[in-house]
Parts: structure tokens; sequence; C-alpha cells
């Protein structure tokens, strides 16, 4: 048979192609990985910002993972948008017997233009249900800073923040640097032992809808693969910086990244 990488997204629908699943689909296929999807909730997007949100049912959730793990499986899922504590426990709740995927936690909390993507009281559920069965999760800063209470100015900070988020039992802390002031953009990743610092230029641009999606969709596309964690985290972010730069400029507000980048 032929070996062709696996891997599933666990998110939300953005009507406006850029992040969520379109985001995350668009992303394995360019990355070589077969997509499959588990949609949590579709929102109504565009560049301009969040006008609608509609949770799918907690059983409609369950059953898509289930039926596509039964049958087809995955090397590695990624979860984005969960919506609620109820959607996030079922979401655990499948995945917990699959103990060879990978699972790459991305604990979306907020749009850019700042819709609440996850309700306030699914936190817990997120570090007490999803965390501990996560390879690497991808916080953003206030995502970090959220999820340990600390607030979170400069490098030192996030990597205190990432410790503390190693704490809770995750395995890998990947702190993106992104919302941090500043000429460069450093992205952290902890594996409680060391730190493996990525810096590069910060990209003067509005067309950043997605880049945490399409950041996390290239890694866990990478560990389908069979990468290991710190060359696909270095692959992912070679990625993102050039999706980045190379945008479609669509739309009137913040666009979508180059979902076409091509990294060597
Ligand atoms: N202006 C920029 N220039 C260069 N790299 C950037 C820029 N913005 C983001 N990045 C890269 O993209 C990655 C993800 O970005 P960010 O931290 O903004 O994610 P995010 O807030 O989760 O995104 P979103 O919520 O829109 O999906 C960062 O870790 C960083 O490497
Ligand atoms: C569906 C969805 N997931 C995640 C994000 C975060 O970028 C977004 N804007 N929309």
């Amino acid at each position: 048979m032929k070996q062709v990488a696996r891997a599933l997204t666990i998110a939300g629908s953005d009507s406006g192609g850029g992040a969520g699943i379109q985001a995350d689909l668009k992303t394995f296929h360019q990355f070589g990985a077969y997509g499959m999807s588990a949609i949590t909730a579709i929102t109504v997007q565009s560049t301009l910002g969040v006008f609608g949100v509609y949770p799918m049912t907690t059983e409609a959730v369950a059953q898509q993972i289930h039926e596509v793990l039964r049958d087809i499986g995955a090397d590695a899922a990624k979860t984005g948008m969960l919506f609620d504590a109820a959607i996030i426990r079922a979401v655990a709740d499948e995945l917990r017997p699959y103990n060879k995927l990978k699972l790459v936690v991305d604990p979306v909390m907020i749009a850019k233009g700042g819709a609440k993507l996850l309700q306030d009281d699914a936190i817990e559920a997120l570090t007490k249900g999803l965390l501990p069965l996560a390879e690497v999760v991808t916080p953003n800063v206030p995502e970090a800073e959220c999820l340990t209470g600390m607030q979170i100015r400069n490098a030192e900070q996030m990597r205190e923040a990432a410790k503390a988020i190693h704490a809770l039992g995750v395995r890998n802390v990947m702190m993106k640097g992104g919302h941090l002031e500043g000429d460069e953009v450093r992205d952290i990743l902890y594996d409680g032992q060391a730190f493996h610092e990525i810096v590069h230029e910060r990209i003067q641009t509005r067309h950043t809808h997605g880049t945490g999606c399409t950041f996390s969709a290239a890694l866990t596309a990478e560990l389908a693969k069979g990468t290991p964690l710190i060359e696909a985290v270095e692959k992912a972010n070679r990625f993102i910086f050039e999706a980045i730069k190379t945008a479609p400029e669509l739309g009137g507000g913040h666009g979508p990244t180059n979902h076409w980048a091509v990294i060597e």
C-alpha cells in the first residue's frame, strides 16, 4: 500500500479561507500530507473581521473525529478553534485512545479583530483535558498570558511562561512572539530542558490573518511525515515567514497569507 502522511484538523471554518479549517487543509496539501477535517463551528469571516459564529453540536464534532480515525486514521492532528468546554472534552475523549497520533494544540481564543473563539469557562477543560494529550502546544502571547496569568512583554517573560505552561503537563511548548513589538519576531520552543529559539525579521504588513493556524498546520503536516519536532518547527517557521512575505493581498482588511509558499 502507498504510504501518505495523514493529517486531521479539528477547528472552525473560516468563510474567508485564510484561517481555520481552510488554512489548515491548504497548508497540509502544500506540505504533501493528506488532509481531513472535523468542523467545530462555522464562522462568518472575511478580511474585515468576524461577523458570526455558529457552533456545531458536540455530537457532530465527536462523530467526525471518530469515523475518520477508525477508518482512514491519522499520523498527526491539530486542534484550532474549539469554542467551548463540552467540545473540548468530546475532542479529548475521541483522541485519547490514539496515543501514537502526534497532537498539535493551537489554543485559539480570540481572532485578530477581538472576536471570541473560545468561551471563558473553557480554559480549564483545555488545560486539564487536552493539553496532557498534546505533543506540542502553540500559544501566541495573549493566549500564553491567559493560560498562565502572567504578563508577557519580552523574551525573558516568554521563557518563564513557556516553563509555566510546560508545568501544566504538556511535553513541548512553542511560544509564538508575533504579538510582541520590535523589528524581529522571536519564537521559542521549550521541551522541559532547553530553549530552542528562532528569530526572523518582522515583515511590515497588514496581511497576517491566519498566521497562527497556517504555522501550526505546517508543523502538524511535518510531524505527520515523521519529521523530528525541532526540524518540523524550523520548517513551519520558514513557511509562515515566506507565506506572509508573499501574501496575495486580498480583501480590504487583514488578508490571508500565501498558502502556496515554497520553502526549499
Ligand atoms: N509581521 C510578521 N513578520 C514576520 N513573521 C511573523 C509576523 N507575524 C507573525 N509572524 C510569524 O507567524 C507566526 C504566528 O504568528 P502569531 O504569533 O501572530 O500567531 P497568532 O496570533 O496565533 O495568529 P492568528 O490568531 O491570526 O492565527 C509567528 O510565530 C511568527 O513566526
Ligand atoms: C475559524 C478560525 N480559527 C482561528 C482563527 C484565528 O486566527 C480565526 N480567525 N478563525
